[in-house]
């Protein structure tokens, strides 16, 4: 591991479903390197693999045929607790819906993610405090996911995948169920926090005016990633 390793690399990735109509190859050889503070837009048509992507750059599964690099680290085969381990302290995930626990707080929602890689308690509900009121979020704290707005809700969700201080950063249409201005708003803020914090990004989204608003885009064709 160096430090001037990229957050993330996939190096020829591939993965094939079984399906009763046979081998689906959704991913053929996708390479795609991201650096600190760079945020790329992954923009393809529904069904293209986006989601496969996401899950085999987030180490959630592994993949068929070439390699995962985290922090120069080879870890797309490792044995599931190596990787759970390696995304824990590294990967944050942002999704459509904010996947919040609805029995804890907006700040327990933040501190979780924390003391599951090791933080002392104190320690992590400092860093939820700071991070909820970075979001706007003062005053917000002690609530249930139930009682924010869905635009609180994502910033909550935002605050919640950036607890561990990852180095990489993967959102699946992260403000995709909010209406527009509140989409446009949560967004701005996304943008903010991850280049404030050199944190590399790759988000998946429908929107061109929010792919517009990223570094670069790249999309899916063939099971390659490609540049839009
Ligand atoms: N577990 C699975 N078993 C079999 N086929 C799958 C599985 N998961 C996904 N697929 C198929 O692989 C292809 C890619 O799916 P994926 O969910 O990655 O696409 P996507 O680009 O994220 O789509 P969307 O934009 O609709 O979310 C699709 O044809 C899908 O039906």
């Amino acid at each position: 591991m160096s430090d001037a390793a990229p957050p993330l690399r996939l190096a020829a990735v591939e993965r094939r479903y079984r399906t009763e109509a046979g081998e689906l190859p959704v991913l053929t050889g996708a390479d795609l390197t991201l650096q600190a503070g760079e945020i790329v837009a992954l923009v393809a048509p529904s069904g293209a693999g986006k989601s496969t992507l996401l899950h085999l750059a987030g180490l959630l599964e592994k993949p068929d045929g070439g390699e995962v690099f985290v922090e120069g680290r080879a870890a797309g085969r490792l044995p599931d607790d190596a990787r759970t381990a390696i995304r824990r302290s590294t990967i944050g995930f942002v999704y459509q819906f904010h996947h919040l626990l609805p029995e804890f707080t907006a700040e327990e929602n933040v501190v979780l993610p924390q003391l599951a890689a090791g933080t002392p308690r104190a320690a992590a509900r400092e860093r939820a405090r700071a991070l909820l009121a970075a979001f706007g979020l003062q005053g917000r704290e002690h609530h249930r996911p139930g009682r924010l707005s869905g635009g609180e809700q994502q910033r909550v969700a935002i605050a919640r995948a950036l607890a561990n201080a990852p180095r990489v950063l993967l959102a699946d249409e992260p403000t995709g169920n909010l209406d527009v201005a509140t989409s446009d708003r949560v967004f701005s803020e996304l943008l903010d926090a991850v280049r404030n914090r050199r944190v590399a990004a790759l988000v998946a989204t429908h929107n061109p005016e929010l792919a517009r608003r990223m570094d670069r885009v790249v999309t899916l064709r063939d099971g390659r990633l490609v540049p839009a």
